[in-house]
């Protein structure tokens, strides 16, 4: 699998690069972000965090805003940022051009529906074909945390909850946490995966979680004023079905902090520091 180089910088001892490869889960090209903290090197994999960013969002976001550099390389963690969305000519895009679905707006699930489907298969992308080229052409181990915010908060948390063997950890900043139940996940999953609500289930956090009482050890952070918090995001649910099923989740409501990558920043360093605890 080629790799094409986008960017490169130095940034905190390390390395931030951008590349596009031509994925096949997607059927297009495809970009990421990657930071390599100093210490990897060929004698020294290191584990990696994968960062699913929010609407509107791309691999660039989280890189520039989040000011995570720092605290992963004093920690020797890898971080890789995916794109949200496939795009490029002949990917399907909402007719209407919302932000909240085709480009930049995948929700990390594989898309049934036309004319979705062909391109919209981000859950297999991050779920498999991402990490495979992660694992075989960086300085990387086998141990993977998973982390997002908001649609991607909703990918994290889900993602880790469907394959408990492939993350150590999850985190999540404002998740759309019960997104059967709320205008933005009924609006992308009607138009990815169709009427059939039974289909939902297995994308949603809170249904899955409710069913779990073991799993990746999991954190999430929440904004009390958050303009999203009570319509779209529903952290709650999320804690009423760790409750029900004793699953292991933190919950935090962090008072005065909105949706925006401020909040992000102010708390990264703590969810870094729970991954590196959890990969030992
Ligand atoms: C860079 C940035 O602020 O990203 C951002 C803004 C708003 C949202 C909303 C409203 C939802 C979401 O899923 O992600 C997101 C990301």
């Amino acid at each position: 699998m080629t790799l094409t180089k986008v960017s490169s910088a130095k940034v905190a001892g390390g390395w931030h690069q951008q590349f596009s490869h031509s994925a096949t889960s997607t059927a297009c090209a495809m970009r990421f972000a990657i930071f390599l903290p100093p210490q990897a090197g060929p004698n020294n994999p290191v584990p990696v965090v994968y960062w699913l960013s929010g609407l509107t969002c791309t691999d660039e976001n989280f890189m520039q805003k989040a000011g995570a550099f720092k605290k992963a390389a004093e920690l020797g963690l890898a971080i890789v940022a995916p794109d949200t969305s496939p795009r490029g000519d002949g990917v399907a895009d909402d007719p209407e051009g919302s932000y909240d679905f085709g480009l930049g707006a995948g929700f990390y699930v594989n898309a049934t529906q036309q004319p979705f489907a062909k391109h919209y298969q981000m859950y297999t992308y991050v779920v498999e074909e991402l990490p495979a080229l992660i694992e075989a052409n960086f300085p990387v181990t086998s141990q993977r945390a998973i982390s997002g915010h908001s649609m991607g908060g909703h990918g994290a948390l889900m993602i880790a909850l469907r394959n408990p063997s492939l993350f150590s950890s999850v985190t999540a900043f404002s998740p759309i946490a019960h997104p059967t139940e709320c205008p933005w996940g009924v609006k992308a999953f009607t138009g990815y995966l169709g009427e059939d609500k039974k289909i939902w289930t297995q994308y949603d956090s809170t249904l899955l979680m409710q069913n779990k009482s073991t799993g990746p050890a999991a954190l999430v952070d929440q904004g009390d004023a958050d303009n999203f918090l009570q319509q779209q995001l529903k952290p709650e649910h999320l804690q009423q079905a760790a409750k029900q099923s004793g699953y292991p989740l933190t919950l935090r409501m962090q008072a005065g902090y909105d949706h925006s990558y401020f909040f992000i920043s102010s708390f990264i360093d703590e969810h870094l520091a729970f991954h590196a605890q959890r990969f030992g």
